[in-house]
């Protein structure tokens, strides 16, 4: 049974008070969390990645459906149910969330505090998150002493202290610069790797998901569009969305203005050809192009690698006789996907 169940699930914002319309924020999602994953969702702002991650610990409640969280259906638990669901969940935020007038050793304390832990027993705990998170020279500071990236790794230790089995991070990573965020992202790895705490992860980034998420769901409308592993999301886009969020990281095929400026400079034949670690490899293509006396260059894209594994598409103009690049294309496409661009 996976860790988290999503089914049929919906949420149905009602009109404010000052009228307006209702906001279907969640529309019928059905998702499996298996335990022990990092599970990436992305979407644009406004898809309901927040408000999915909401339902999961309950600070919303759903309009229809069901949710099963370490095989406890929190949908339709009393309030203090609720409360001992929420011991196993932690959560960690964009803007981190600390109480400012707390030292970030009272931070950490907080929920050990509401959970009713002894004092002497919160105290070795809060030590060994602080060392965890390697911030034990920091204990005494308050939030506005410590850079982003501190903040964050308090957010976590804080949000670790319980023991959860599942932590939520939403845009966790938002607000810091590119470096902090590779910093958090590899401590978020230690706390899959190290800890067994499964990682739901909401991000608009897709650097974020690549670096660090096992799969990933894509999220447009309330709805989610398109799932699976990271690699196979990444390297074989389905959706025109999942194609946008893709393209900010994997060169894929060239855009109008691109391929303009490109055929200016380049007169033969343009195609792109998707290289999958499954398919043919580029040798052989290559080789195909020489065979036939096909003169060919590289005018656009890249090779990317994700979690030890390669794909690339490459866009290539071929100069040689019209019928021997026709049948070359033709070969080619029995080892790789390959488009003529228009
Ligand atoms: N408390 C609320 N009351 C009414 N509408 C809401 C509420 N919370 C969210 N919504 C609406 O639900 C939809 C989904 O919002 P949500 O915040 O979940 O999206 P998101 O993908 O997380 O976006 P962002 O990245 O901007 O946070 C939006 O149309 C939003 O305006």
């Amino acid at each position: 049974m996976a860790l988290v169940e999503l089914r049929g699930v919906r949420k149905v914002f009602p009109p404010s008070k000052r009228g307006g319309e209702s906001v279907v924020a969640i529309d019928g999602v059905d998702l499996d969390i298996e335990k022990g994953e990092i599970f990436g969702i992305v979407g644009y702002s406004g898809a309901g990645k927040s408000t999915l991650v909401r339902l999961v610990n309950a600070l919303e409640v759903a309009t229809e459906g069901t949710i099963v969280v370490g095989g406890t259906t929190i949908t339709g638990l009393p309030e203090k149910d609720l409360r001992r669901a929420r011991l196993d969940i932690g959560m960690i935020f964009q803007q981190f969330n600390l109480f400012s007038s707390r030292t970030v050793y009272h931070n950490v304390a907080y929920p050990l505090q509401v959970a009713g832990v002894p004092k002497a027993e919160r105290h070795a705990r809060i030590a060994e998150l602080l060392s965890f998170v390697g911030l034990v020279d920091k204990a005494g500071h308050y939030p506005d002493q410590l850079s982003g990236g501190q903040k964050q790794r308090v957010g976590i230790a804080r949000a670790l202290a319980t023991s959860p089995s599942l932590l939520l991070a939403d845009e966790s990573t938002s607000a810091l610069d590119p470096e902090t965020t590779q910093e958090v992202l590899a401590l978020l790895r230690r706390v899959n790797e190290e800890l067994g705490i499964t990682i739901v992860l909401i991000t608009h980034e897709m650097e974020v998901i690549r670096t660090i998420a096992h799969r990933v769901a894509v999220m447009e409308a309330g709805r989610i569009i398109e799932q699976g592993p990271v690699y196979e999301v990444f390297s074989a886009p389905q959706h025109p969305a999942t194609r946008r969020f893709v393209s900010t990281l994997v060169d894929g095929t060239p855009d109008e203005r691109t391929l303009a400026a490109l055929r200016e400079r380049h007169a033969g034949r343009f195609v792109t050809v998707a290289f999958r670690e499954t398919g043919g490899g580029q040798s052989a293509v290559f080789s195909e192009f020489v065979r036939r006396g096909i003169a060919f260059e590289l005018v656009y894209g890249g090779i990317e690698e994700i979690q030890g594994r390669t794909f690339g598409n490459l866009t290539l103009s071929l100069e040689g006789d019209p019928a021997e690049v026709d049948a070359a294309i033709a070969a080619v496409a029995a080892h790789a996907d390959v488009q003529e661009v228009q």
